[in-house]
């Protein structure tokens, strides 16, 4: 049985629906209470946190992380994963699918800022790297995931290796959120997911196939 565990004091026992989680944040961004910009931040803090948190062994040595960042906000988190990791020594490397052009505003400042020190590589590349990789992060597609991972993406995910950390933010890739199935033929296989403000219902799906669960407080 995978571990569900509550970071920080968070009390609520709620499981959301992407919408609700969608709404939730619109809510809270239009009521100028907190930006997307800081959601972001926070949620690409308190994601390295939860992970060095349940593998310390990370923190012993310079590891290498492998980021897989995806056409949105996912993407986004996993940018500012990256410049957290980079910024204690980690050897970090991140594969993006899809244009920067067409990134939401708050995912392309955070890859901007990544790509103004460090290369950007095309998802297609991954698939070498990651033999190599202590950690592996999972931020092509979170909530937002609306239909099965293309071949490409699939050929990526076909190639993670079983012998490292792998680590999800939000939601593995290719699950549907809502229903907790595998939109298409494959998912990302997460050791940790991370995800942010409540549960949602795939998590229940993902804790009983032996993944750990942890929910973080994102300031909403
Ligand atoms: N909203 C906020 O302020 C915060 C969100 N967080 C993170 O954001 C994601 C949700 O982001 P969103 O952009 O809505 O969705 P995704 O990043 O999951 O992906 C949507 C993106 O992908 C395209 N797409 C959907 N399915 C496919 C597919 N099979 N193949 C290719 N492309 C696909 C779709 O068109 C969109 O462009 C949430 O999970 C959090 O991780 C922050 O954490 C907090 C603030
Ligand atoms: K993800």
């Amino acid at each position: 049985m995978g571990e569900m565990k509550r970071s920080g004091n968070m009390s609520r026992d709620a499981v959301l629906t992407a919408a609700e989680m969608r709404k939730l944040e619109t809510d809270a961004i239009m009521s100028g209470r907190v930006s997307g910009a800081e959601l972001m931040a926070c949620a690409g803090e308190r994601a390295v946190a939860e992970t060095l948190s349940l593998w310390p062994d990370l923190q012993d040595t310079i590891s290498r992380a492998v980021i897989l960042c995806g056409p949105g906000n996912n993407g986004g988190d996993g940018y500012v994963m990256a410049g957290i990791l980079a910024g204690r020594g980690w050897q970090v490397d991140v594969f993006a699918l899809g244009a920067p052009t067409r990134l939401p505003p708050d995912a392309r400042a955070n890859r901007d800022l990544w790509a103004a020190e460090c290369p950007v590589h095309p998802l297609a590349d991954a698939a070498d790297a990651m033999a190599s990789a202590d950690l592996i992060v999972d931020a092509l597609f979170g909530i937002g995931l609306a239909r099965p991972l293309d071949a490409d993406v699939v050929r990526v995910l076909r190639a993670v290796p079983t012998s490292t950390h792998r680590m999800s933010v939000d939601v593995p890739s290719g699950y549907d959120t809502d229903t907790g199935t595998i939109l298409g033929d494959i998912a990302f296989p997460a050791d940790l997911t991370v995800t942010f403000h409540s549960r949602k219902p795939v998590h229940s799906v993902l804790e009983s196939s032996g993944c750990v669960v942890r929910v973080v407080d994102i300031g909403l």
